[in-house]
């Protein structure tokens, strides 16, 4: 019998450590894992901690992407991967929303509702967040979170408080915010795509 191919959304983030290289580095393991395809990511875009009291701008900067998959993974199965990937790259698990090295969220699971003690899928916070939506944006203009509608739509709606990210240089690009929302980072996201992922689908 041949497996399934699901489409999934994966949602990054980091505030630790090389967060950009991090990131990436997750990314290639993912794509180069049994019973994922087609992996394509998005530009990274620096974006201020949310924390259980609010936005708070003295806490260290995340940097957020999202990438697009097709799996054969159950949706647990592919959550074991995602918290293996986060534990190899020193995820520890303590405050809730604290700081961390990396954290990867299952944003989306084809068109499958899952609620359990482990997985709530579609995430339920995704789309309230600026550091989802507008990495997604600008991976797929024509987005939509299931359930919510389209990301342009509700980015607008949000509010994009998220700044492009230059991966070549050290630190975030000054000024350089277009009002389209799409990043001005010239091949940022493609990282991802050109080494290991079997094809793209953006
Ligand atoms: N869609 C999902 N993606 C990732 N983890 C999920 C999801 N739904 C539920 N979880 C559970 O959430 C736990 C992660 O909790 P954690 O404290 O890291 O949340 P968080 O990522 O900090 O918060 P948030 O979910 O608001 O981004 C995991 O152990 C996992 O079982
Ligand atoms: N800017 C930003 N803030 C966060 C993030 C994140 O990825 N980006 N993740 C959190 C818990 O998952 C809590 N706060």
């Amino acid at each position: 019998m041949i497996a399934q191919l699901v489409p999934v959304l994966l949602a990054f983030g980091a505030n630790l450590g090389d967060r950009g290289e991090t990131i990436r580095a997750a990314q290639r393991e993912l794509a180069a894992a049994p019973g994922i395809r087609e992996f394509a990511a998005s530009p990274l875009r620096e974006t201020i901690a949310l924390t259980a009291s609010g936005p708070d701008p003295e806490a260290p900067r995340y940097l957020n992407g999202v990438a697009r998959a097709a799996t054969t993974l159950t949706p647990h199965a592919l959550l074991d991967l995602l918290q293996e990937v986060e534990a190899v790259h020193g995820r520890v698990r303590d405050v809730h929303w604290g700081d961390r090295t990396l954290d990867i969220d299952l944003i989306l699971y084809g068109g499958r509702v899952v609620q359990d003690e482990r997985l709530t899928v579609p995430h339920p916070r995704a789309h309230e967040r600026d550091f989802v939506l507008a990495p997604w944006l600008a991976l797929e203009p024509d987005a939509v979170l299931m359930g919510h509608g389209r990301v342009a739509e509700l980015l607008a709606r949000v509010g994009d408080t998220t700044r492009p990210f230059d991966e070549n240089a050290d630190g975030a690009v000054v000024g350089a915010e277009r009002a389209d929302g799409e990043s001005d980072v010239a091949g940022a996201g493609d990282v991802a795509r050109a080494e290991g992922a079997e094809g793209a689908d953006a």
